[in-house]
């Protein structure tokens, strides 16, 4: 393969290289939020921006963790991860926003995702559509019990991942609007919780590269809460999900140096 690194092992989109980049990682869609996420690490400092892609680097209980943004999307959220084990990451946790689905979903409320609808198109180039996306276990154990700790209204369950924002929205626009509007009344009789763009790239990219990983996301409204005329609060407020996420790379990496030990 041509090599793109720009020397010194920096990676050609997210522009950082081994030494600027912990183990363990946060991903998040929006570059705005990294800082914000940066915060609650210890020393953290600003690395890199290059595209979508804004890193910063710190510390967890002495461990070095980073949070890199993805932009929206499947394609970018790969080559995030495929550049980001080329550093040796080893672990990814998504932080992210979503729209509800299952009724009991409101906004304010925290989703996990047990696993992830494939009605994307990149991760259909790393493995046949017949392999499930689904988190590494022992993040998603971790997710859960960090949620609990901090007694957050959450719910676990299948997130429902596309590459259009407004074919959830607004399928009927779209020429293929039937078929959209028919699998999304399909996967609410399943029982998806929500619907985002990221976690089946992250969960299928990271099984083929042998590396883990974990998506939650916070609700913001629930369109079909409001189809019911059921009340449908807004909530922007991503500082809960900043807390658990934190909580959960925190068990993440003691559980790692217990077994290390
Ligand atoms: O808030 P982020 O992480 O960007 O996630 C969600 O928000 C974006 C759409 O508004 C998509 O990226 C979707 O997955
Ligand atoms: O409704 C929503 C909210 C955030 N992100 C999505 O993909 N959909």
């Amino acid at each position: 393969m041509i090599d793109y690194t720009q020397g010194a092992g920096v990676q050609y989109h997210i522009g950082v290289n081994e030494e600027e980049i912990g183990s363990y990682v946060f991903l998040t869609g929006d570059p705005g939020r990294v800082e914000e996420v940066a915060k609650y690490l210890q020393d953290a400092h600003f690395v890199q921006r290059n595209r979508e892609y804004v890193t910063y680097t710190g510390f967890l209980d002495g461990t070095k963790v980073s949070v890199v943004s993805t932009g929206i999307g499947g394609p970018s959220t790969a080559i995030a991860i495929e550049e980001l084990v080329r550093c040796k990451v080893h672990t990814f946790l998504r932080l992210g926003t979503c729209g509800g689905m299952a009724l009991d979903v409101k906004g304010g409320d925290l989703c996990i995702a047990s696993g992830a609808i494939r009605a994307e198109g990149c991760s259909r180039e790393y493995a046949p559509i017949e392999f499930p996306a689904v988190p590494d276990f022992s993040v998603l154990q971790a997710q859960v019990q960090s949620a609990q700790k901090l007694s957050l209204r959450f719910h676990v369950g299948v997130a429902h991942c596309k590459d259009s924002f407004y074919g959830q929205h607004e399928p009927l626009k779209s020429p293929v609007g039937k078929r959209l509007a028919e699998n999304w009344q399909a996967y609410c009789a399943l029982g998806t919780i929500c619907s985002e763009m990221e976690s089946s790239t992250l969960f299928i990219v990271a099984s083929a590269l042998h590396v883990r990983a974990g998506a939650m996301f916070m609700a913001i409204a629930n369109q079909e809460r409001e189809k019911q005329g059921l009340s449908n609060p807004q909530d922007h407020n991503l500082h809960p999900m900043f807390s658990c996420a934190v909580e959960t790379m925190k068990a993440l990496i003691a559980e790692d140096k217990k077994r290390e030990a």
